[in-house]
């Protein structure tokens, strides 16, 4: 069974650390909602565990998952979807072409939902053959989410995904997560709104993260410029 064990994970950026040290532990069929104050380090841990920034300390352990060439996954990367603040769909490029890019990028064993069918499910009509940047920041978000459905992973790593959703679109994209759940995925979300996940585990950052940033004394050596550039800062 798929298995993520988070063990002493300080999460941040060089050798300053945003929270932690963390430990969960979250299984197939699980999700775990992380919550807390602005600033309290909750986008940082999902990046940490997508992949895209390294932990200051600790580690993360995947159990029971194949990454795209059969082998044992290693890593989050290799069996997530990441969707952070921003959508990470090219504005002057269809939104059919969007997806089929993630499709192609992201799929490991094919499966996944016609685009059609994804955008049905974020309860979009056919929006495939227009520019992503024609659609209203809510529409944007909405599609930016039917990459889930497009290429299946195991894991959803969601950072604010309600952001900018009508309630409608909130209660759908719900029912979209119950239903990984219901086939053994695993949810990995960072909100500030309910997420309709109401068997889901907590995190909250909380307690001793907001405004209490430490430095660790030992970690890896990061270039900030190279940082930055990496995350579209500069
Ligand atoms: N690129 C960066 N370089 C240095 N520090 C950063 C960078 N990005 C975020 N931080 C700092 O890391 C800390 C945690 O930020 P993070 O974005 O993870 O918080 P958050 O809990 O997701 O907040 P919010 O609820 O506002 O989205 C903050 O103090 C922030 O200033």
């Amino acid at each position: 069974m798929l298995t993520i064990s988070v063990e002493g994970l300080s999460v941040g950026r060089g050798r300053t650390i945003a929270a932690g040290p963390l430990d969960f532990r979250s299984s197939a069929g699980e999700a775990l909602v992380v919550t807390g104050p602005n600033g309290a380090g909750k986008s940082t841990l999902l990046r940490t565990l997508a992949g895209l920034l390294p932990p200051v300390a600790g580690e993360v352990v995947i159990e029971g998952a194949l990454a795209a060439d059969g082998e044992a996954a290693r890593t989050l990367a290799e069996i997530s979807h990441y969707v952070g603040h921003r959508n990470a769909m090219k504005p002057g490029v269809t939104v059919g072409r969007n997806l089929d890019f993630w499709r192609a990028s992201l799929s490991l064993a094919g499966g996944g939902l016609s685009n059609r069918d994804a955008l049905d499910a974020l309860g979009l009509p056919d929006l495939t053959g227009l520019p992503f940047g024609y659609l209203s920041a809510g529409q944007q978000r909405r599609a930016s989410l039917a990459r889930l459905l497009v290429a299946p992973r195991d894991v959803w790593i969601l950072d604010e995904p309600t952001a900018a959703l009508d309630a409608d679109a909130q209660v759908r994209f719900g029912e979209v997560m119950g239903r990984h759940l219901s086939a053994g995925g695993i949810v990995l979300a960072a909100t500030h709104q309910p997420l309709g996940l109401d068997e889901a585990k907590r995190l909250d950052l909380a307690a001793g993260a907001a405004g209490t940033r430490r430095t660790a004394g030992a970690g890896p050596t990061i270039d900030e410029r190279e940082l930055a550039e990496a995350e579209g800062w500069i």
